[in-house]
Protein backbone atom coordinates (compact mmCIF):
# COMPACT_ATOMS: atom_id res chain seq x y z
CA UNK A 1 0.00 0.00 0.00
CA UNK A 2 2.83 2.83 1.17
CA UNK A 3 5.13 1.76 -2.22
CA UNK A 4 1.63 3.09 -4.52
CA UNK A 5 2.03 6.65 -3.08
CA UNK A 6 4.37 9.43 -3.53
CA UNK A 7 5.67 10.23 -0.64
CA UNK A 8 6.59 13.98 -2.04
CA UNK A 9 3.33 15.15 -3.71
CA UNK A 10 2.54 18.48 -2.02
CA UNK A 11 -0.75 19.19 -0.94
CA UNK A 12 -2.68 19.39 -4.23
CA UNK A 13 -4.27 22.67 -5.25
CA UNK A 14 -6.33 23.76 -7.96
CA UNK A 15 -5.51 26.18 -10.15
CA UNK A 16 -8.95 28.27 -9.04
CA UNK A 17 -6.73 28.72 -6.09
CA UNK A 18 -6.28 32.56 -6.21
CA UNK A 19 -9.94 33.10 -7.42
CA UNK A 20 -12.55 30.66 -5.84
CA UNK A 21 -14.06 31.33 -2.83
CA UNK A 22 -12.97 33.74 -0.76
CA UNK A 23 -14.74 34.41 2.47
CA UNK A 24 -16.57 37.71 3.07
CA UNK A 25 -16.19 37.67 6.76
CA UNK A 26 -18.44 40.79 6.98
CA UNK A 27 -21.05 39.42 4.68
CA UNK A 28 -21.20 35.94 5.52
CA UNK A 29 -20.56 35.02 1.78
CA UNK A 30 -18.15 33.03 -0.56
CA UNK A 31 -17.50 35.06 -3.46
CA UNK A 32 -14.99 34.27 -6.91
CA UNK A 33 -12.84 37.09 -7.93
CA UNK A 34 -11.94 37.13 -11.55
CA UNK A 35 -11.99 41.00 -12.70
CA UNK A 36 -13.72 43.73 -10.94
CA UNK A 37 -16.09 43.57 -14.26
CA UNK A 38 -17.14 40.03 -13.24
CA UNK A 39 -17.66 40.59 -9.67
CA UNK A 40 -19.80 43.96 -10.08
CA UNK A 41 -21.78 41.85 -12.18
CA UNK A 42 -21.79 38.29 -10.39
CA UNK A 43 -22.18 39.90 -6.41
CA UNK A 44 -22.65 43.79 -6.46
CA UNK A 45 -26.66 43.20 -5.65
CA UNK A 46 -25.99 40.80 -3.72
CA UNK A 47 -24.15 42.44 -1.73
CA UNK A 48 -26.31 45.62 -1.32
CA UNK A 49 -28.66 43.00 -0.11
CA UNK A 50 -26.74 42.34 2.70
CA UNK A 51 -26.00 45.99 3.30
CA UNK A 52 -23.36 46.86 1.47
CA UNK A 53 -24.82 49.96 0.56
CA UNK A 54 -22.17 52.55 0.02
CA UNK A 55 -19.57 53.31 -2.18
CA UNK A 56 -17.12 53.31 1.11
CA UNK A 57 -18.53 50.07 1.72
CA UNK A 58 -18.03 48.07 -1.45
CA UNK A 59 -14.60 49.25 -1.78
CA UNK A 60 -13.45 47.75 1.41
CA UNK A 61 -14.95 44.73 0.01
CA UNK A 62 -12.63 44.99 -2.92
CA UNK A 63 -9.95 45.76 -0.31
CA UNK A 64 -10.36 42.79 1.61
CA UNK A 65 -10.37 40.96 -1.37
CA UNK A 66 -7.20 41.95 -2.71
CA UNK A 67 -5.51 41.36 1.04
CA UNK A 68 -7.10 38.16 0.62
CA UNK A 69 -5.81 36.78 -2.92
CA UNK A 70 -2.63 38.57 -1.94
CA UNK A 71 -2.65 36.11 1.63
CA UNK A 72 -2.82 33.26 -0.99
CA UNK A 73 -0.50 34.12 -3.50
CA UNK A 74 2.15 34.27 -0.69
CA UNK A 75 1.05 31.66 1.30
CA UNK A 76 4.52 29.34 0.44
CA UNK A 77 6.70 31.60 0.67
CA UNK A 78 5.18 33.00 4.52
CA UNK A 79 4.89 29.72 5.50
CA UNK A 80 8.50 28.27 4.91
CA UNK A 81 9.56 31.61 6.82
CA UNK A 82 7.51 30.97 9.65
CA UNK A 83 8.51 27.34 9.41
CA UNK A 84 11.87 28.43 9.76
CA UNK A 85 11.58 30.95 12.61
CA UNK A 86 9.87 27.82 14.18
CA UNK A 87 12.60 25.55 14.08
CA UNK A 88 15.17 28.21 15.10
CA UNK A 89 13.31 29.14 18.34
CA UNK A 90 10.75 26.85 19.47
CA UNK A 91 11.60 24.92 21.96
CA UNK A 92 9.14 21.40 21.91
CA UNK A 93 7.59 20.94 25.78
CA UNK A 94 7.15 16.94 24.48
CA UNK A 95 9.31 16.09 21.98
CA UNK A 96 8.21 12.59 21.62
CA UNK A 97 4.46 13.42 20.60
CA UNK A 98 6.23 14.91 16.93
CA UNK A 99 7.14 10.73 15.93
CA UNK A 100 3.77 8.66 15.35
CA UNK A 101 4.01 5.93 17.74
CA UNK A 102 1.97 2.59 18.16
CA UNK A 103 1.15 3.22 21.39
CA UNK A 104 -0.26 6.80 20.86
CA UNK A 105 -3.21 4.69 18.99
CA UNK A 106 -6.12 2.53 20.60
CA UNK A 107 -6.24 -0.94 20.20
CA UNK A 108 -9.34 -0.55 18.68
CA UNK A 109 -7.75 1.71 15.73
CA UNK A 110 -5.06 -1.34 15.54
CA UNK A 111 -7.59 -3.79 15.20
CA UNK A 112 -9.27 -1.89 12.13
CA UNK A 113 -6.14 -1.10 10.59
CA UNK A 114 -5.33 -4.61 10.18
CA UNK A 115 -8.51 -6.13 8.72
CA UNK A 116 -7.84 -3.71 6.55
CA UNK A 117 -4.50 -4.30 5.54
CA UNK A 118 -6.16 -8.29 4.90
CA UNK A 119 -6.03 -9.14 1.39
CA UNK A 120 -9.59 -10.30 1.83
CA UNK A 121 -10.58 -7.16 3.92
CA UNK A 122 -14.20 -6.26 2.59
CA UNK A 123 -16.26 -2.76 3.20
CA UNK A 124 -18.67 -4.91 4.47
CA UNK A 125 -16.48 -6.67 6.95
CA UNK A 126 -14.67 -3.51 7.71
CA UNK A 127 -18.13 -1.89 8.72
CA UNK A 128 -18.40 -4.39 11.00
CA UNK A 129 -15.74 -2.77 13.11
CA UNK A 130 -16.79 0.78 12.66
CA UNK A 131 -20.03 3.27 14.04
CA UNK A 132 -21.75 4.45 11.08
CA UNK A 133 -23.14 7.66 12.00
CA UNK A 134 -26.13 8.68 10.76
CA UNK A 135 -25.17 11.35 8.10
CA UNK A 136 -24.37 9.06 4.97
CA UNK A 137 -20.41 7.49 4.69
CA UNK A 138 -19.57 8.94 8.25
CA UNK A 139 -17.69 6.66 10.40
CA UNK A 140 -16.62 6.90 14.11
CA UNK A 141 -14.07 5.08 15.48
CA UNK A 142 -11.93 5.69 18.56
CA UNK A 143 -8.26 6.69 17.40
CA UNK A 144 -5.86 8.03 19.60
CA UNK A 145 -5.01 7.16 23.35
CA UNK A 146 -6.20 9.60 25.85
CA UNK A 147 -2.94 10.34 27.63
CA UNK A 148 -1.58 10.97 24.03
CA UNK A 149 -4.57 13.47 23.52
CA UNK A 150 -3.68 14.79 26.74
CA UNK A 151 0.46 15.43 26.00
CA UNK A 152 -0.77 17.12 22.07
CA UNK A 153 -2.70 19.36 23.47
CA UNK A 154 -0.39 20.70 25.91
CA UNK A 155 2.46 20.48 23.53
CA UNK A 156 0.17 22.85 21.18
CA UNK A 157 -0.61 25.08 24.23
CA UNK A 158 2.68 25.68 24.90
CA UNK A 159 3.25 26.34 21.25
CA UNK A 160 0.23 28.57 21.58
CA UNK A 161 1.54 30.26 24.26
CA UNK A 162 5.32 30.28 23.15
CA UNK A 163 6.05 33.75 20.76
CA UNK A 164 7.12 31.81 17.59
CA UNK A 165 5.16 32.98 14.92
CA UNK A 166 1.55 31.43 13.87
CA UNK A 167 -0.33 30.62 10.37
CA UNK A 168 -3.95 29.98 10.81
CA UNK A 169 -5.09 26.58 9.38
CA UNK A 170 -7.88 28.72 7.05
CA UNK A 171 -9.71 31.11 5.88
CA UNK A 172 -12.86 30.46 8.44
CA UNK A 173 -10.82 29.54 11.80
CA UNK A 174 -9.49 32.41 13.38
CA UNK A 175 -7.83 30.24 16.00
CA UNK A 176 -6.07 27.20 15.47
CA UNK A 177 -2.41 25.60 14.18
CA UNK A 178 -1.00 24.08 11.35
CA UNK A 179 0.43 21.25 12.10
CA UNK A 180 3.19 20.80 9.18
CA UNK A 181 4.83 24.34 10.36
CA UNK A 182 5.19 22.79 13.69
CA UNK A 183 7.02 20.04 12.35
CA UNK A 184 4.11 17.25 12.36
CA UNK A 185 4.17 16.40 8.50
CA UNK A 186 6.94 14.16 8.01
CA UNK A 187 7.98 12.13 11.40
CA UNK A 188 3.62 12.02 12.28
CA UNK A 189 0.46 12.73 9.52
CA UNK A 190 2.38 11.40 6.65
CA UNK A 191 3.44 7.90 8.24
CA UNK A 192 -0.43 8.10 9.56
CA UNK A 193 -2.08 8.72 6.25
CA UNK A 194 0.11 6.23 4.60
CA UNK A 195 -0.07 3.10 6.93
CA UNK A 196 -3.17 3.53 8.89
CA UNK A 197 -5.67 5.83 7.14
CA UNK A 198 -5.47 4.76 3.54
CA UNK A 199 -6.03 1.21 4.18
CA UNK A 200 -9.40 2.04 5.41
CA UNK A 201 -9.98 5.19 2.91
CA UNK A 202 -9.34 2.30 0.28
CA UNK A 203 -12.19 0.67 1.05
CA UNK A 204 -14.18 3.05 2.38
CA UNK A 205 -14.17 5.85 -0.28
CA UNK A 206 -12.72 4.06 -3.41
CA UNK A 207 -14.79 6.20 -5.80
CA UNK A 208 -13.90 9.19 -3.65
CA UNK A 209 -10.21 8.64 -4.25
CA UNK A 210 -9.76 7.21 -1.19
CA UNK A 211 -7.49 4.56 -2.27
CA UNK A 212 -4.85 7.10 -4.07
CA UNK A 213 -4.57 9.65 -1.08
CA UNK A 214 -1.69 11.37 -1.55
CA UNK A 215 -1.05 14.66 0.02
CA UNK A 216 -2.27 16.23 3.03
CA UNK A 217 -3.25 19.60 5.12
CA UNK A 218 -2.90 18.96 8.79
CA UNK A 219 -3.77 21.43 11.54
CA UNK A 220 -6.17 21.73 14.43
CA UNK A 221 -9.04 23.74 15.26
CA UNK A 222 -9.72 25.65 18.71
CA UNK A 223 -12.80 26.68 19.64
CA UNK A 224 -13.56 28.65 22.50
CA UNK A 225 -15.58 31.16 24.33
CA UNK A 226 -13.98 34.15 23.76
CA UNK A 227 -12.81 32.84 20.54
CA UNK A 228 -13.98 31.31 17.61
CA UNK A 229 -17.36 29.05 18.85
CA UNK A 230 -18.01 27.81 15.59
CA UNK A 231 -17.81 27.10 12.24
CA UNK A 232 -19.75 27.73 9.19
CA UNK A 233 -21.51 25.07 6.74
CA UNK A 234 -18.90 24.44 4.18
CA UNK A 235 -16.80 21.75 2.41
CA UNK A 236 -12.93 20.88 2.92
CA UNK A 237 -10.06 21.10 0.42
CA UNK A 238 -10.40 17.10 0.65
CA UNK A 239 -11.43 14.06 -0.95
CA UNK A 240 -11.38 11.93 2.52
CA UNK A 241 -11.40 13.77 6.22
CA UNK A 242 -10.60 13.08 9.39
CA UNK A 243 -11.32 15.24 12.47
CA UNK A 244 -10.28 13.42 15.90
CA UNK A 245 -11.53 15.53 18.94
CA UNK A 246 -8.75 15.92 21.32
CA UNK A 247 -9.56 17.92 23.90
CA UNK A 248 -9.80 19.99 26.20
CA UNK A 249 -12.77 19.98 28.25
CA UNK A 250 -16.52 21.26 25.73
CA UNK A 251 -19.84 21.05 25.58
CA UNK A 252 -22.08 21.01 22.57
CA UNK A 253 -20.38 22.25 19.34
CA UNK A 254 -21.66 19.00 17.54
CA UNK A 255 -20.30 18.75 13.92
CA UNK A 256 -23.48 18.60 11.69
CA UNK A 257 -23.59 17.24 7.79
CA UNK A 258 -25.99 18.45 5.25
CA UNK A 259 -25.69 16.81 1.32
CA UNK A 260 -23.55 16.48 -0.99
CA UNK A 261 -24.39 18.90 -2.94
CA UNK A 262 -24.38 22.72 -2.45
CA UNK A 263 -27.41 23.26 -1.17
CA UNK A 264 -28.33 25.79 1.64
CA UNK A 265 -28.15 24.88 4.49
CA UNK A 266 -32.21 25.66 5.49
CA UNK A 267 -33.23 23.08 2.26
CA UNK A 268 -30.90 20.29 3.28
CA UNK A 269 -31.34 17.45 5.48
CA UNK A 270 -29.34 18.25 8.72
CA UNK A 271 -27.64 15.01 10.67
CA UNK A 272 -25.73 15.83 13.62
CA UNK A 273 -22.34 13.68 15.14
CA UNK A 274 -21.29 14.32 18.71
CA UNK A 275 -17.53 15.13 18.94
CA UNK A 276 -15.99 12.65 21.68
CA UNK A 277 -12.42 13.11 23.32
CA UNK A 278 -10.17 10.71 21.45
CA UNK A 279 -12.80 9.50 18.42
CA UNK A 280 -12.33 10.38 14.83
CA UNK A 281 -15.19 10.98 12.54
CA UNK A 282 -14.25 10.01 9.05
CA UNK A 283 -16.05 11.68 6.20
CA UNK A 284 -15.93 13.27 2.35
CA UNK A 285 -14.61 16.02 2.29
CA UNK A 286 -17.19 17.07 -0.22
CA UNK A 287 -19.45 16.28 1.94
CA UNK A 288 -21.11 19.56 3.53
CA UNK A 289 -20.96 20.48 7.19
CA UNK A 290 -20.30 22.96 9.26
CA UNK A 291 -20.09 23.05 13.78
CA UNK A 292 -22.43 24.48 15.97
CA UNK A 293 -21.01 26.33 18.83
CA UNK A 294 -19.65 25.10 21.76
CA UNK A 295 -21.36 26.61 24.87
CA UNK A 296 -18.99 26.05 27.32
CA UNK A 297 -15.38 25.29 27.40
CA UNK A 298 -12.34 25.02 24.47
CA UNK A 299 -12.81 22.41 21.89
CA UNK A 300 -9.43 21.03 20.27
CA UNK A 301 -9.66 18.71 17.00
CA UNK A 302 -7.21 17.35 14.83
CA UNK A 303 -8.11 17.61 11.46
CA UNK A 304 -6.37 15.65 8.49
CA UNK A 305 -7.54 16.72 5.03
CA UNK A 306 -6.16 14.12 2.32
CA UNK A 307 -6.44 14.44 -1.28
CA UNK A 308 -5.66 12.65 -3.60
CA UNK A 309 -3.66 13.69 -6.94
CA UNK A 310 -4.49 11.01 -9.83
CA UNK A 311 -7.95 10.15 -8.68
CA UNK A 312 -9.93 9.46 -12.07
CA UNK A 313 -12.91 8.74 -10.37
CA UNK A 314 -12.62 10.85 -7.09
CA UNK A 315 -14.93 13.45 -5.78
CA UNK A 316 -12.79 16.27 -6.26
CA UNK A 317 -14.09 17.89 -8.74
CA UNK A 318 -12.29 19.66 -10.77
CA UNK A 319 -13.68 17.37 -13.42
CA UNK A 320 -17.31 18.47 -12.39
CA UNK A 321 -18.46 21.59 -12.83
CA UNK A 322 -20.97 22.39 -10.26
CA UNK A 323 -22.36 26.10 -8.68
CA UNK A 324 -20.52 28.28 -6.39
CA UNK A 325 -21.61 27.61 -2.71
CA UNK A 326 -24.42 29.23 -0.70
CA UNK A 327 -24.14 29.59 3.11
CA UNK A 328 -25.48 30.07 6.53
CA UNK A 329 -28.80 29.24 5.69
CA UNK A 330 -29.63 31.99 3.60
CA UNK A 331 -30.90 31.96 0.65
CA UNK A 332 -27.60 33.63 -1.05
CA UNK A 333 -26.93 32.43 -4.48
CA UNK A 334 -22.93 33.20 -4.93
CA UNK A 335 -21.71 33.16 -8.37
CA UNK A 336 -24.17 31.45 -11.14
CA UNK A 337 -20.87 30.85 -13.32
CA UNK A 338 -19.70 27.11 -13.34
CA UNK A 339 -16.77 27.01 -11.54
CA UNK A 340 -14.74 24.00 -9.99
CA UNK A 341 -16.53 23.28 -6.66
CA UNK A 342 -13.55 22.10 -4.58
CA UNK A 343 -11.13 24.52 -3.02
CA UNK A 344 -13.67 25.99 -0.66
CA UNK A 345 -12.23 26.06 2.91
CA UNK A 346 -8.16 27.38 2.18
O1 LIG B 1 -14.81 21.98 14.18
C1 LIG B 1 -14.96 20.93 13.58
O2 LIG B 1 -15.10 19.87 14.15
C2 LIG B 1 -14.98 20.95 12.07
C3 LIG B 1 -13.75 21.53 11.45
C4 LIG B 1 -13.84 21.49 9.96
O3 LIG B 1 -14.78 21.04 9.39
C5 LIG B 1 -12.73 22.02 9.15
O4 LIG B 1 -11.81 22.64 9.72
O5 LIG B 1 -12.73 21.83 7.93
FE1 LIG C 1 -14.47 20.98 7.28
Amino acid sequence: MTGEVDRNVRFYGCECFTTDNIFLEDYSLHVRFETEQQFSRDYRAILLKLGCDTDEKYKDVIYKISQEVDRRIHLDEASAERTAAIKRTYRPLHPHVYHLEESYLTPEFKTIVEYCRNIDASKDGLLKFLEEEAAPRVYRFPVFERNFCRELVEELDHFEQSPAPKGRPNTMNHSGILLNELGFDETFITPLREQYLLPLTSLLYPDCGGSCLDSHKAFVVKYDMNEDLDLSYHYDNAEVTLNVSIGKDFTEGNLYFGDMRQVPVSEAQITEAEHRITEGLLHRGQHMHGALPISHGQRWNLIIWMRASRSATSCAPCATASPHWWRDGASRRASPKKTHSLCPNV
